[in-house]
């Protein structure tokens, strides 16, 4: 807490600020649990001993104020959840044409002093606190509904309180360093993702407020806040269009579910803990309804880096074929034949004597009017229309089959020349012809709809997809202008080889989306307004254009980072087509700071990105030195490497780092160093897989494709058996692995290549197990000494 820090010569009066500030949510949060006369008589004790300078905040104010009462529920919840830190930050604000200036105070909602409207806490979210994001001290502007407002930015101070205390408040000038931000980097990570409302930068701030009424693309490097932004910018239009969306009418598209989980933490501080969090695969499986058996996600994957297949070069084809815009195109085509197959070929009739709709009229209502709809909605519209029809028209036809026989019994009745034997059997015919068509009008009155509409085609969505897919003549006849004579065979042997298994692969998943929406249509309470995408870069183009007709809506966040596309095989290898062709409207925009890392670890990790076969900005890490990364050759057997790793560990949690993980190459290599940890060390350690949640008391061991989006204090790169190589999949891995650590770096391999680390050019320790491991274990310890007093 530090009394020189108190010193900061307001700190009394901030002080003084934060109890009355508590004091009247304690007041507003009281209010809303009482009824109002409880309120009022107990109102003045609540005030007993409080006097603060600032006299628009009267309390006889708020007691006459009945207002205070009428407090939503959802504001309350806020006002509880930011009691122990009601505001981060305060600007001092003179807006030009003024006289007063304006003292604000920033915090992760808004109180108001319900009498005079002056607000006591100003959410971060509202357009006035672009002053503390963006304003320098100075001449500042900020824009609010379409309004820019001059000013002048006089103090811009930072808040540290603990429990609800006050222990520090910083003044930022023009030449101080965001130390705030320092501080919260150098903290450790949780396993989970924290809130930055009081940190966000100004490149951040402008993603978060970037225009809500466009799409938005990302490109940003690893731990330049990709996910933490997204959120935020959720949170963001929350609090914009609090009156026309709800929370549940957003979704995330997250990665897996661990991610999900990760991410859980961070959701109810912003406020959006009830919007829908769920991976593209599990949002497809809803939007179809019915069980679908899928091969593992990331089978494929595993097979390139294990070098399974024979003809690498066609799979990674096919896997990209059905993510292709190309491939949506077939579907389009196909689409559009199967509505010819749904046309009714015949008009209506009721009964075999009327005429009531022609099939033209009804191709015209599904081809040109009910084009809003898909397909077999039209289809039910179209039976609506007939049903109506039916219904206004049956009286009319018996109406005139009515008058019709009545006329011809009058006409018997009144002919003299009839003799009387027939005239009665006329008259009983034409009376028994009139009641039989009558009741035949009745009776299909109730049937004809449903029997006509029964003719039509009925199928289901899978068989729609196999039909195209599986049926070389049917499939040939789209997809010719794409392919060549081999690809369509290679393609549908494929397709029929999953077929006879039944199953489907993640690859499928964009072409059944497409054709659900369009054919039987999504779940009203499935279709968002509003999506954030996280690991973008591992969708395909089909799947970002299926989702969006599935959801009717151009409004995206999409956040990725092409560095980190493990799946590019299946996935994007080009931001401006997502924009030129997908979502026009985007804006698109990049951040290549990291924040996540050292200097250190992520000169590391640049020099592996530079392998990649394509050109990639260097990723400018903000500036925190640490501990080189190091690398700790082992020769010896593998269990001995576990055991030095085992001590490390202990070495890193004695120095106060609290997560810690292990990244292995794949699934498998991870089982072996799980096994090999339980055999010979005493460590706690979790393998962590796809569905579940991270320990956060064990050191966690990780496949680097799973680790992708994760973060960890300390991160243990360890290649038993399966070494990185410089192929592109290889070199995003690693990249991916290298770049979770938030402070320690290190290599556990029995040579360097096996993480390509001869490319890393400088600040790489290297330590050998030539001299056994005692002296390796000194070896460790010299060199952490060293970096302690670096
Ligand atoms: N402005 C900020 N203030 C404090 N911390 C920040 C800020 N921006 C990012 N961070 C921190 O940096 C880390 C990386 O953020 P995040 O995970 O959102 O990045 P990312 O771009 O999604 O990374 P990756 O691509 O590697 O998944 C997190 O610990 C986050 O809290």
């Amino acid at each position: 807490m530090g009394e020189k820090k108190k010193k900061h010569p307001e700190f009394d009066q901030e002080v003084e600020r934060l109890l009355f500030t508590k004091k009247y949510m304690d007041i507003v949060i009281k209010a809303s649990e009482m009824d109002e006369e409880s309120f009022r008589s107990s109102f003045k004790e609540a005030l007993e001993g409080m006097d603060f300078k600032d006299s628009s905040f009267s309390y006889m104010n708020m007691l006459t104020n009945a207002n205070l009462l009428q407090r939503t529920q959802e504001e309350i919840r806020n006002l509880k959840k930011i009691y122990n830190k009601p505001y981060f930050a305060r600007v001092d604000y003179k807006r030009e044409g003024k006289d007063q200036e304006e003292i604000l105070y920033f915090g992760k909602a808004s109180l108001f002093d319900r009498e005079t409207q002056d607000p006591i806490i100003v959410d971060w979210r509202s357009p006035i606190a672009n002053l503390y994001y963006d304003g320098r001290l100075g001449d500042v502007q900020y824009e609010a509904e379409g309004e820019v407002y001059d000013g002048y930015l006089s103090l811009k101070r930072q808040y540290i309180m603990e429990d609800g205390e006050l222990e520090e408040i910083r003044d930022v000038d023009l030449t101080t360093t965001d130390e705030l931000l320092q501080e919260s980097l150098s903290g450790s990570s949780s396993n989970r993702l924290t809130d930055i409302v009081s940190t966000i930068q100004e490149e951040q701030n402008r993603i978060i407020r970037a225009d809500l009424n466009k799409p938005i693309i990302v490109q940003g490097a690893a731990g330049s806040g990709k996910t933490t932004i997204a959120l935020h910018r959720i949170s963001y239009f929350i609090y914009t269009y609090q009156e026309h969306f709800r929370p549940e009418q957003l979704m995330i598209l997250a990665p897996n579910n661990l991610f999900i989980d990760y991410i859980s933490e961070v959701l109810p501080e912003l406020g959006v803990d009830r919007i829908l969090q769920t991976t593209f695969i599990d949002y497809v499986k809803s939007c179809i309804g019915k069980k679908i058996k899928l091969r593992p996600p990331s089978e494929k994957l595993m097979g390139f880096i294990n070098h399974e297949y024979e003809d690498p070069e066609m799979v990674q084809w096919l896997a990209s074929f059905k993510g292709s815009l190309e491939f949506k195109e077939i579907m389009d085509a196909y689409l559009t034949d199967i509505l010819e197959t749904l046309l009714p070929k015949e008009d209506f009739y009721l009964t075999e004597k009327f005429k009531l709709y022609t099939a033209e009229r009804m191709e015209q209502l599904i081809k040109r009017e009910y084009t809003y709809l898909p397909y077999y909605r039209r289809i039910e519209k179209v039976k609506e229309v007939l049903q109506n029809y039916v219904r206004t028209e049956k009286k009319t036809l018996i109406l005139k089959v009515e008058k019709f026989y009545d006329h011809k019994l009058d006409k018997a009745l009144f002919n003299s020349n009839l003799d009387p034997a027939k005239r009665k059997s006329y008259v009983t015919k034409a009376m028994d012809k009139k009641d039989e068509l009558v009741n035949e009008i009745m009776r299909e009155s109730r049937t004809a709809v449903n029997a006509f509409i029964r003719k039509l085609p009925k199928h289901t969505l899978f068989y729609y997809y196999e039909q195209l897919v599986t049926d070389r003549e049917r499939f040939a006849k789209y997809a010719k202008a794409y392919l060549d004579d081999y690809q369509i065979r290679y393609f549908i042997n494929h397709q029929i080889k999953l077929h006879k298994q039944k199953n489907y692969e993640l690859e499928d998943l964009a072409g059944l989306l497409y054709l659900q929406h369009n054919l039987f249509g999504i779940d009203k309470d499935l279709r968002a307004r509003n999506v954030v995408i996280d690991e973008a870069q591992d969708y395909s183009y089909f799947q970002l254009a299926a989702l969006k007709s599935a959801l009717e809506t151009d409004m995206f966040t999409i956040v990725g980072d092409l560095a980190q596309g493990i799946h590019s095989y299946r996935g994007i290898q080009d931001w401006n087509k997502v924009k030129e062709e997908i979502f026009p409207r985007a804006a698109y925009t990049t951040l290549q700071k990291s924040y996540r890392t050292t200097v250190e670890i992520m000169q590391a990790a640049n020099d592996i990105l530079a392998l990649l076969p394509f050109e990639l900005p260097r990723v400018e890490p903000v500036v925190r030195h640490g501990a080189k990364p190091r690398f700790v050759e082992w020769r010896e057997s593998d269990a001995k490497m576990v055991a030095v790793m085992a001590q490390d560990i202990e070495k890193l949690y004695a120095d106060g780092r609290k997560t810690i993980a292990i990244i292995g190459k794949t699934e498998k290599e991870c089982g072996k160093i799980e096994s090999l940890f339980r055999k010979h060390t005493d460590l706690s350690v979790q393998l962590l897989k796809e569905n579940e949640e991270i320990n956060q008391k064990d050191v966690v061991i990780v496949h680097a494709q799973l680790a992708k989006g994760l973060e960890f204090d300390a991160v243990l790169l360890c290649a038993l058996d399966e070494v990185y190589t410089e192929t592109e999949i290889d070199v995003k891995l690693l990249y991916v692995a290298m770049t979770r650590p938030l402070h320690h770096l290190s290599f556990y391999g029995k040579d360097h290549t096996a993480f390509l680390l001869g490319h890393v050019s400088e600040g790489l320790v290297e330590l050998s197990d030539q001299a056994g491991q005692a002296e390796l274990v000194d070896q460790v310890d010299q060199v952490d000494q060293v970096d302690q007093v670096n």
